[in-house]
């Protein structure tokens, strides 16, 4: 089975379970990428079911609407029952690596306000150790250069995502030759450089859902009590 239709497969997969809470007062969270596209599609069907979405890019709010789904200010919402999203790389401790469409930040607050976290990928994520993909770090412009020079002293290799500037008006660094062993200590260490708004690992705030496509089937995995840091 090709990667599109895991993909859809997992959408349809988190669409299932999303349904029956659906009612009037409902706002969901929704993510950005090609696999959050097919859920957004998937859920233009059932928008008479409920209030709206909080979008994690203004291309997702674009995609929202053109289904005649509310989209809201996060500003003005109490409560976000569900945040669906992808991921470029997911452990088996639902740690993520997210950012390859420059999301990221927008993505990690929705993702804080969720109630529930459901990830939905296809199996070409799932790594035993998050690095592989490079890690997408959002920096301030003015910054880019500073907050390079302290990656490389972590041990890797930053990379400016060429003529891209995130829906926050900052620039992205991919970070090359991390092998990611200890994702919470690493999260928490690179949110301390200044300049640095935001990076895509997902470990103080992993998933706490996982549907993994997969050619045998969907994979639902919960989040383990514990994580892998030591
Ligand atoms: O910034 C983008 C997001 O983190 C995406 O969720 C991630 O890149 C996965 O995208 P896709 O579903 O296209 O593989």
């Amino acid at each position: 089975m090709d990667q599109d239709s895991l993909k859809l497969k997992v959408a349809r997969a988190a669409l299932d379970i999303v349904q029956p809470g659906l009612e009037s007062g409902t706002v969901l969270g929704i993510g950005t990428g090609s696999t959050a596209n097919m859920f957004i599609d998937l859920l233009g069907e059932v928008a008479h079911l409920f209030d709206g979405a909080v979008a994690s890019s203004e291309a997702s709010a674009e995609r929202l609407k053109s289904h005649n789904i509310p989209v809201y200010d996060l500003n003005a919402v109490d409560r976000i029952s569900v945040y669906v999203d992808g991921a470029d790389e997911c452990n088996e401790a639902l740690q993520l690596i997210k950012g390859g469409g420059a999301a990221l930040t927008r993505e990690k607050i929705v993702a804080a306000v969720a109630k529930e976290f459901i990830c939905i990928a296809d199996e070409s994520k799932w790594v035993p150790v998050l690095g592989a993909f490079p890690l997408p770090v959002e920096v301030i412009p003015m910054a880019r250069s500073h907050v390079a020079r302290e990656i490389v002293k972590l041990g890797g290799d930053p990379i400016l995502r060429e003529g891209v500037v995130t829906d926050n008006g900052n620039v992205i660094l991919d970070v090359y030759n991390f092998s990611i062993a200890q994702p919470l200590a690493m999260e928490a260490r690179i949110n301390g450089i200044v300049g640095v708004v935001c990076n895509g690992l997902f470990a103080l705030r992993p998933a706490d859902r996982l549907l993994l496509g997969t050619a045998d089937g969907v994979r639902d995995l919960r989040r383990p009590a514990s994580s892998l840091d030591s």
